[in-house]
């Protein structure tokens, strides 16, 4: 099994930007979406992604966003995945695609089995699906919430598109998490924090460190 790809998501500092980086994470996230403690305003991203590119892959998270935020947040972040981890249809992530010649990556929550079904009517139109654990009704934020998948969900599943998983991992579950579900490629965010919103280089490095042991 090739080694699986790592996105570290929420950063907002230049210090765990580069904690990121040093540790060769595949993918940094920026999360534009002002309910999350990690949301970073359009300057602020500009300048972290000026100072990322080219040492890995960028990808700004939205939540339900219409194509002028999409287009505004291009203009001066370069982008090269967009990850929509809202309720967004399959004809909305295909037009995102076509629109910005970005990857767009499609979250979808899951609490059982048949959530994961939906990603079946992505295909053609996701180029990777996101499997994050779903919220409760009315929760504040639809991720980035620390809460797991049950990984046995994932057994014998035969996954329609490329894919990633997210929920809940941090160093010290991430090799079991990848055991059983056999995920190519992980994400992480609360779980490299020491709270709230504040990555933790330690934390970050300790991560990529886990992952790259497996
Ligand atoms: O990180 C956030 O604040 C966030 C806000 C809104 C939607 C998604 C968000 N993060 C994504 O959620 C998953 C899981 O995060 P965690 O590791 O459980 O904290 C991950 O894909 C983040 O990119």
């Amino acid at each position: 099994m090739p080694a699986p790809l790592i996105k570290i998501c929420g950063l907002s500092t230049p210090e765990t930007l580069d904690a990121a980086i040093a540790a060769q994470a595949d993918y940094i996230g920026l999360v534009f979406f002002p309910k999350s403690p990690r949301n970073v305003a359009i300057g602020q991203a500009a300048a972290l992604a000026a100072r990322a590119a080219g040492r890995t892959r960028i990808v700004g998270l939205f939540v339900d966003p219409d194509m002028a935020l999409l287009h505004e947040v291009r203009a001066t972040v370069p982008l090269d995945v967009i990850q929509l981890h809202g309720k967004e249809p399959p004809a909305f992530v295909q037009q995102v695609r076509a629109a910005t010649g970005c990857e767009a990556w499609k979250a979808l929550g899951v609490r059982k089995r048949a959530d994961m079904e939906a990603a079946r009517s992505y295909a053609g139109a996701a180029d990777r699906i996101l499997y994050d654990a779903k919220p409760p009704e009315g929760a504040a934020l639809p991720g980035g919430t620390g809460l797991r998948i049950d990984w046995d969900l994932m057994k014998g599943w035969k996954h329609p598109l490329p894919w990633m998983l997210a929920g809940g991992l941090d160093p010290l579950n991430v090799a079991d998490a990848v055991h059983v579900t056999g995920a190519p490629a992980v994400d992480v965010s609360s779980g490299v924090e020491s709270a709230p919103g504040v990555k933790d280089a330690g934390r970050i490095a300790a991560f990529v460190r886990a992952v790259r042991t497996i």
